[in-house]
């Protein structure tokens, strides 16, 4: 669409006090991967046959699914090319930069997104080096995914009870569901589209369990697609989000795989049906590890997609006089209005900052682990569980306050924010939900206050709970220091309020497991618990506003530095050249019932009812 951009758009970019480009270099760790990503971005998003002549909101759930894996066929063979340097870009800034722009393409979810982001990912970390040679060819017929999650169970997977048994007559495995409750449900295009996955499955040898272990299992035959006998396969119908992403349900009678499908890399089956013990138990656990590190980065990126759809649109909007003489405000000037936005803003950059360095940290440590050393595995998944459940659950919350910021044009599908919404608020569930991740942290969290009650030794990382135990914390400091001191604070008080809750439970005769439950609210609520007084507050709050109005004229600025092209952001508000109304009116004119000047159910429904007396 062509024409001038706002008017006021250019006043606020002329406002701008800072460099935007340096901005952007820095959110994309350096100039050089903005240069990069601008390739991608102008490589993929030139393919003309990645973009809809309707929009996909008017298909119906079955051409939804049809359109979205044409696109996703298109975008992994551009992937494969990026992969194998036939494209010449070969690096990215973070884990997301490729999957960030098919939000866009897709305006939705990709149906391949768990075969190229957890199936092959999952093979290469957990299979053994033979097993990678066979199944990690470029030319691979399987499209695969993770199956883990039953009718029955999510959150415990221990009580997964798919089995895997093994025969070794025939050297098999044996998968099978034993009941309704064991079918396989959720994973990502299983419905349709793949023909292999890998199945978290309970392991038997001899009549003895050996826990969770991952099958490579094909499920349909490469040629025809056809379910393969014994797999009884299909989708599992339309979700607030997701929609085109076949999500499935699986059920195994008695299927048939050679041992060697079973993912060897940290553990073994030989053929005799000796078991050879992984060095870590739960080493089968490191796909959703993985996952819940870089689900962060893409969170972060899903807040700066809302901050900058609500941040423009909130400088071309006016609506009010703030004095009833003068003319009427962009809504950005009223301070409420910045206290919803710029909270957004700053959660993207602090959830960016901390994805990459969960990133980095997991790189390190699967480093560690592949020399045979474990020790930062219980820290790394206490981190990544709390991260992943307060990133998705800020992130979530924050997409739907900036869509409430746009009022009712922020309810209409074509602002892009509903279904940025449907999208975040997915992650407080998947890959572990909410308060499952959090008591997993507590549960760490506890372990090391246990030490410190009983004044042993603890790590540096845990000597604030000892500073807490011996009130050696320093009088409350409004700033950075002074704000960390006080997390600290609040982390020790509230896992010390826990803790004596936990024991209080157990000395009334509870079992652990029944105390720990009733200390659960305790265990993932923080409160208040530093040496805070209500004066520091009043300073924090007019601190806050005074930020508040610096930051006024550089906003639009800090949502320009995303650097977000428009057809990602797919909204009518948020577009670089805030022409809202336009854009609006030429999405209206798109509708369906705008077809027919009258429809046709005004001669079935109405005029009989409206004209009966008249007749
Ligand atoms: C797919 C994307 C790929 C990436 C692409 C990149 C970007 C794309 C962007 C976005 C992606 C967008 C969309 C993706 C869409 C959908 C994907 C969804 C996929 C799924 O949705 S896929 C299913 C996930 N489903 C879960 O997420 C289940 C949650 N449920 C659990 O995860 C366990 O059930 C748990 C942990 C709650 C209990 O497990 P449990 O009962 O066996 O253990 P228990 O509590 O008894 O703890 C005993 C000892 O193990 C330690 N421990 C536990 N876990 C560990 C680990 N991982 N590492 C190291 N230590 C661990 C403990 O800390 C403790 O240690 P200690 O004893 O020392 O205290
Ligand atoms: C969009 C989407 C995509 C998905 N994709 C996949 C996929 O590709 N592959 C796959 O295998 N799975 C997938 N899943 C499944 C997902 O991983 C699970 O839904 C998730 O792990 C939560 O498990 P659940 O549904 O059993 O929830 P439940 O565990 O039944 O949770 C229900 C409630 O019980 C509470 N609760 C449960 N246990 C405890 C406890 N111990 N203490 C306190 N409270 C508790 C929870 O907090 C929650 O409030 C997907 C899910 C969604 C929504």
């Amino acid at each position: 669409m062509g024409g001038r951009v706002n008017e006021d758009l250019i006043k606020e970019r002329r406002k701008c006090t800072f460099d935007i480009k340096e901005l952007t270099h820095i959110i994309d760790c350096g100039e050089e991967n903005t240069i990069k990503r601008k390739q991608i971005d102008n490589y993929i998003l030139n393919i003309k046959e990645l973009w809809d002549d309707v929009p996909e909101e008017y298909l119906s759930h079955k051409e939804r699914y049809e359109n979205a894996i044409k696109k996703a066929f298109i975008v992994l063979k551009v992937l494969r090319q990026l992969h194998t340097g036939n494209i010449q870009i070969t690096d990215h800034r973070t884990p997301t930069n490729v999957y960030s722009i098919q939000d866009g393409i897709f305006r939705n979810v990709n149906p391949l997104l768990i075969h190229i982001g957890l199936f092959w990912s999952t093979i290469a970390a957990q299979a053994s080096t033979e097993q990678q040679a066979e199944w990690l060819q470029p030319d691979s017929s399987m499209i695969g995914t993770y199956v883990q999650t039953e009718l029955g169970h999510g959150s415990f997977i221990r009580g997964i009870e798919t089995t895997a048994t093994y025969d070794s007559t025939t050297d098999e495995f044996i998968l099978h569901t034993p009941r309704l409750s064991a079918y396989k449900w959720w994973p990502g295009g299983l419905g349709n589209t793949a023909n292999a996955c890998l199945v978290m499955a309970q392991l038997y040898i001899n009549g003895t369990c050996h826990g969770l272990h991952i099958f490579l299992a094909q499920i349909r035959d490469f040629d025809t697609h056809k379910p393969l006998p014994g797999i009884k396969v299909g989708e599992i119908g339309p979700k607030m989000g997701f929609n085109t992403a076949d999500n499935g349900f699986l059920g195994f009678d008695n299927h048939r795989i050679p041992r060697t499908n079973m993912l060897m890399k940290n553990v073994q089956v030989l053929r005799d049906g000796t078991y050879v013990k992984p060095k870590h138990d739960k080493l089968t656990y490191g796909s959703m590890l993985l996952t819940r590190v870089t689900l962060i980065s893409d969170l972060a990126y899903q807040l700066s997609k809302a901050a900058t759809i609500a941040v423009r649109y909130s400088a071309v909007r006016r609506q009010s006089p703030i004095k009833s003489n003068e003319p009427e405000r962009q809504i950005l000037d009223f301070v409420s209005q910045q206290h919803k936005l710029f909270i957004t803003i700053a959660s993207s950059h602090v959830y960016r900052v901390v994805g990459l360095w969960m990133w980095n940290s997991h790189k390190r440590v699967t480093a560690d682990i592949h020399e045979g050393n474990m020790g930062q595995l219980p820290e790394l998944h206490a981190l990544a569980c709390c991260l992943k459940a307060i990133s998705s659950r800020d992130a979530s919350a924050l997409v739907e306050q900036c869509r409430l910021a746009c009022g009712g044009h922020g309810y209409m599908m074509a602002s892009n924010l509903p279904q940025i919404y449907a999208y975040t608020t997915a992650a407080v569930t998947y890959e572990g939900e909410y308060t499952v991740l959090l008591l997993q942290t507590a549960r760490y969290l506890v372990k090391f206050w246990r030490l410190a009650a009983e004044h042993k030794p603890l790590p540096q990382n845990f000597a604030y709970f000892e500073d807490y135990i011996k009130k050696n914390f320093e009088q409350w400091r409004n700033s950075p220091e002074g704000i960390i001191e006080g997390f600290k604070a609040i982390v020790a008080g509230k896992t010390k309020a826990a803790y004596d809750t936990l024991q209080c439970n157990l000395r009334n005769g509870r079992e652990f497991e029944e105390a720990w439950n009733m200390a659960s609210v305790q265990l993932t609520n923080a409160s208040e618990y530093s040496t805070i007084s209500r004066n520091d507050i009043e300073a924090l709050q007019s601190r806050y506003e005074e930020l508040l109005a610096l930051i006024r004229p550089n906003a639009v600025g800090l949502v320009d530095a995303f650097d977000i092209r428009d057809e990602v952001l797919c909204s009518t508000l948020g577009a670089y050249d805030g022409r809202v109304y336009e854009r609006m009116m030429e999405e209206a004119s798109k509708s369906p019932l705008n077809e027919d000047v009258v429809n046709e159910s005004f001669h079935k429904y109405i005029r009989p009812v409206t004209m009966k007396n008249k007749l």
